[in-house]
């Protein structure tokens, strides 16, 4: 398997996507409307946060789940027992954040939902009819407007050398959400598990966006979209003294959407939270 860069402005992009994403989980996009200045300063002005002591006057409610959450109370991804090797700070449209930072961060989270939705029609389009014939309403009105939807700034701490055995940076895991859209992170080490069990590298050219199926649009399609395993695995030599930024956008649907004849969104996500310890 091998995962293929495609032109978001090639002809035949929404078909090639939808392949991609049905065959491996995940779609690379280069050419792609997002401001890759844009990214850039925000992962600047997130560096300088994380390495302030400022982050700490944001600690995340358990209720909102909105702020900052130190490595200290980092996740344990499912089926885990070793923290992961992060901290990070949840942007939510009406969560907390702190005021140097929110312009250009809802100007991101503004532009990259939009290409969210238009990639969601592409999903659409290209699903089979006996598939899309389960959606319960078009895959864009799902998020529109949804306050769920998620904003995670991630920042994974050079490499202390005192790390718990076992610990890597994000072990193993699938995403809950319908699709994740992830601007290529400052350092590499993001790698999906193809079918027959091996890690290949996501290819993460500064400037590519990388969107993968979450475990939502799974249940939705009956399967046909397979969530896949992901993880970042730690730096070594010179790269371990650089910490690593990175930025994905959690589409989440509005909370009565019917996800399935099982589930709606809302109970979806509460089981999930619930199995992680986090509610
Ligand atoms: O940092 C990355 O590149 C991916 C992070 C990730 O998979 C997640 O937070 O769910
Ligand atoms: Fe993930």
């Amino acid at each position: 398997m091998k995962l293929e860069t495609i032109d978001y402005r090639a002809p035949d992009s929404a078909e090639q996507f939808v392949k991609s994403l049905r065959e491996t989980g995940f779609g690379v996009l280069s050419n792609h409307p997002i401001s890759q200045e844009l990214v850039e300063t925000i992962y600047q002005e997130w560096q300088a946060f994380f390495n302030s002591d400022e982050k700490n006057d944001y600690l995340f409610k358990p209720e909102t789940q909105d702020g900052f959450f130190p490595a200290s109370t980092s996740e344990t991804a499912k089926g885990h027992t070793v923290k992961d090797i992060k901290e990070y700070f949840h942007v939510y449209p009406t969560g907390r954040i702190p005021d140097a930072l929110r312009k250009n961060i809802t100007t991101y989270y503004d532009h990259a939902n939009s290409l969210a939705a238009e990639l969601l029609t592409w999903v659409e389009k290209y699903s089979p009819a006996s598939v899309s014939d389960k959606y319960s309403i078009p895959l864009a009105d799902m998020i529109d407007n949804s306050e769920k939807t998620l904003l995670r700034i991630l920042h994974y701490p050079p490499m202390s050398g005192n790390e718990e055995v076992g610990a890597i940076r994000a072990a193993a895991h699938e995403d809950i959400n319908l699709l994740t859209v992830l601007p290529a992170a400052n350092e590499p080490g993001l790698q999906v598990q193809t079918k027959d069990g091996n890690w290949l590298d996501v290819p993460s050219d500064f400037g590519n966006i990388i969107i993968n199926i979450g475990d939502m649009l799974q249940e939705a399609s009956d399967g046909y979209f397979p969530s896949t395993s992901h993880r970042v695995i730690n730096p070594k030599g010179s790269d371990m003294s650089k910490s690593r930024i990175s930025l994905p956008l959690f589409l989440h649907p509005n909370p009565d959407v019917i996800l399935s004849e099982k589930y709606t969104a809302d109970e979806y996500l509460n089981e999930r939270l619930r199995e992680l310890g986090v509610i």
